[in-house]
């Protein structure tokens, strides 16, 4: 299937759902709250090597919670990050494709059963390959910063992202999520290998921010969207992993330089410190408000709404409950 029929099988979706689709919620948090200890360079990836059972019933329960989207456990999920721990190659490509595998597997049991039940409300979900920022494979928190430091330069960044792309878009997600990217030089890194591996699966490219305003490296979302306007790769662009309050005001910023589709999916307003690797308590939104801001935020005009760090099913069970309702 071809970028365009894959694009529409989105817009499908979005359709059916009245006008604005739901993502998953936090992955690594849902991971944790059943005993996952993922304090580890590989973050919620480990669940590759140690639990990839706890990966399929975790895409379950935000399958069951309301998710047309769900997002895989490959965020921080990397061939160097693979091989530095004593993996080969080939266990780290297989790794990758495992990440989708449960996620496809988790979206067509759960289809499978609902669709023969009468009166449900779910749609077919689809699964997004996640690809996760230099930043999260650096896992020094620099997906918040933006800072990368001098040496990495567009090249690098291409070659960082490169064979991991590959080996994603042959395991045939229906998406990619490239998420937390920090500064203009990824997102451009990331477009631009997109078109040059001709990728035939519609991809979001989300950004993080710590100011509510600019990319964390300080550049504005102008300048950071630029490229991505020109993709025919790139279905939409947003936020994830930026605190709520951000998000009604970068959505409004966002429709004024696109007019691709707009995601969001923020966490729940905690701060991650890179260095003591926690979350720290900050102003922290619950499920009713993001139920609120939900119906704010498509009002606005996004297209894919969800949650990400520290958000959990419940949180999306009362995202899928507010969009659709109308
Ligand atoms: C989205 S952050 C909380 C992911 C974890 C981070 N890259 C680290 O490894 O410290
Ligand atoms: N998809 C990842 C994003 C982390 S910012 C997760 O939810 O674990
Ligand atoms: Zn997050």
């Amino acid at each position: 299937m071809g970028l365009e029929k894959k694009s529409a099988l989105l817009e499908d979706l979005i359709q059916k759902c009245g006008g604005c689709a739901v993502v998953d919620g936090g992955f690594a948090t849902q991971l944790e709250i059943h005993g996952a200890a993922i304090n580890d360079p590989l973050w919620s990836a480990v669940s590759l090597i140690r639990d990839p059972e706890l990966i399929k019933r975790v895409h379950t329960e935000y399958l069951e919670a309301g998710a047309d989207i769900v997002v895989t456990s490959s965020y921080q999920a990397t061939i160097p990050g693979f091989l530095s721990r004593g993996l080969t190659m080939e266990e780290s490509e297989s790794l990758l494709q495992k990440s989708v595998k449960l996620a496809v597997e988790a979206r067509d049991r759960f289809w499978d059963k609902v669709s023969k039940t009468s009166g449900h409300s779910y749609n077919r979900a689809l699964v997004a390959a996640s690809i996760g920022s230099y930043g999260a494979y650096l896992a020094d928190g620099s997906e918040y910063s933006g800072n990368y430091g001098e040496n990495v330069n567009l090249a690098k960044l291409k070659d960082f992202h490169r064979r991991r792309l590959q080996v994603l878009v042959e395991a045939g997600p229906d998406l990619l999520a490239f998420e937390t990217i920090p500064n203009k030089l990824e997102a451009q890194a990331c477009a631009e290998l997109l078109e040059e591996e001709n990728v035939q699966i519609p991809a979001w490219i989300c950004f993080t921010s710590v100011d509510g305003e600019k990319a964390p490296s300080g550049e504005s979302f102008e300048e950071c969207i630029e490229t991505l306007n020109k993709s025919n790769n790139i279905y939409a662009v947003g936020i994830n992993c930026a605190p709520p309050q951000f998000i009604e005001s970068l959505i409004r910023k966002f429709s004024k330089l696109t007019k691709k589709a707009i995601v969001v999916y923020p966490n729940s307003g905690e701060v991650w410190d890179g260095k003591a690797k926690k979350w720290l308590p900050s102003q922290c939104f619950g499920d009713a408000e993001f139920e609120m801001f939900a119906t704010k935020w498509r009002e606005l005009g996004a297209k894919l709404i969800g949650g990400c760090c520290r958000t959990t099913p419940s949180t999306i069970k009362a995202i899928s409950r507010d969009l659709k309702r109308r």
